[in-house]
């Protein structure tokens, strides 16, 4: 494998990979950004390049992630062009970028999978979405996901234009779950709880919650109902929260504007 980026994404990627033994020779371009402290366990070998040109002659990776921001890919991908063969796979994480980004820069042969993780892949529970073009085999398609399924869930879409939704929801998603961990806490604190308490309670009721619905076979709606005695407490926040000025339009206008910023990083 060769990385190309190791920042919050590729380096959490990289963590799951290691912890979980799927790779065990890594090459991983990385100016600057951390590096995984455990690099080089046991019948691991990993090692780290400043740039392209370090990358040690003659290294055929079979897959080769793209990992660096959107912003500075036009800079780094036709870097990269070199390493198109019939046996390797691109596999890019980045929001926005487009397949036909990527083939106008690598060639029209390039295999490519436009991946979206999302963080909590470091701890083995994230969640990909990824689209294949024509040029990807089944045997580079299964690696993909045997890589994406080392850390996470993997679902794969045939649409590409679904991806920036995708981006919008579960890319991003981990950011709002934390988000509603900070604003449970402070609203905590504003009923008069000391701010650690009010942190403490936040976090792991949300991390309860997560667990809880990640192992249940339940829709969300009915664990939502478990929690709701009538005329009992929680009814009377829900009554704010789902309101028609509520929760959900505050989300939709958020996915919206994640979506649409999806969209203006293609280009
Ligand atoms: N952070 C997240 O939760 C998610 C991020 N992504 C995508 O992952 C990609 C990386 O995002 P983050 O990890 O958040 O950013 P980041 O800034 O933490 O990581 C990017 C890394 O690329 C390195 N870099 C810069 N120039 C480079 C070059 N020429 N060659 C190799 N490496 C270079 C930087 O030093 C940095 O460590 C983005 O395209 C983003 O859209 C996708 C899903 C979730
Ligand atoms: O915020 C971003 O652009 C990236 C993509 C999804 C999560 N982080």
């Amino acid at each position: 494998m060769l990385l190309v980026g190791c920042g919050k994404m590729g380096g959490a990627l990289l963590d799951g990979w290691l912890a979980a033994r799927t790779v065990d020779h890594v090459v991983v371009v990385e100016p600057q950004g951390a590096f995984p402290a455990d690099a080089g366990a046991a019948g691991q070998r990993i090692v780290r390049c400043a740039g392209v040109s370090r990358i040690p002659p003659g290294f055929d990776p079979d897959v080769v992630v793209i990992a660096v921001k959107p912003q500075v890919m036009d800079e780094v991908v036709p870097g990269y062009a070199g390493f198109v063969r019939p046996g390797t796979v691109f596999l890019s994480i980045a929001a926005g970028k487009t397949i036909d980004y990527f083939t106008a820069r690598l060639g029209a042969d390039a295999a490519i999978v436009r991946a979206m993780p999302n963080t909590p892949a470091s701890v083995g529970r994230g969640m990909t979405v990824a689209v294949p073009n024509a040029a990807v085999t089944p045997e580079q398609r299964r690696l993909c996901e045997t890589l994406m399924g080392a850390v996470g869930q993997v679902a794969w879409v045939e649409d590409e234009s679904m991806m920036d939704a995708v981006t919008a929801v579960s890319g991003g998603g981990p950011a709002y779950v934390f988000l509603l961990i900070e604003t449970l806490a402070k609203a905590g604190v504003a009923a008069g709880l000391p701010e650690d308490l009010a942190m403490k309670i936040a976090r792991a009721t949300v991390a309860g919650s997560g667990e809880l619905a990640a192992r249940s076979i339940e829709p969300a709606a009915s664990l939502r109902k478990n929690v709701t005695s009538p005329n009992g407490t929680t009814q009377a926040a829900l009554e704010v929260l789902m309101a028609d000025d509520g929760i959900q339009p505050l989300v939709d206008r958020a996915i919206a504007a994640a979506t649409a910023r999806s969209r203006e990083l293609a280009s």
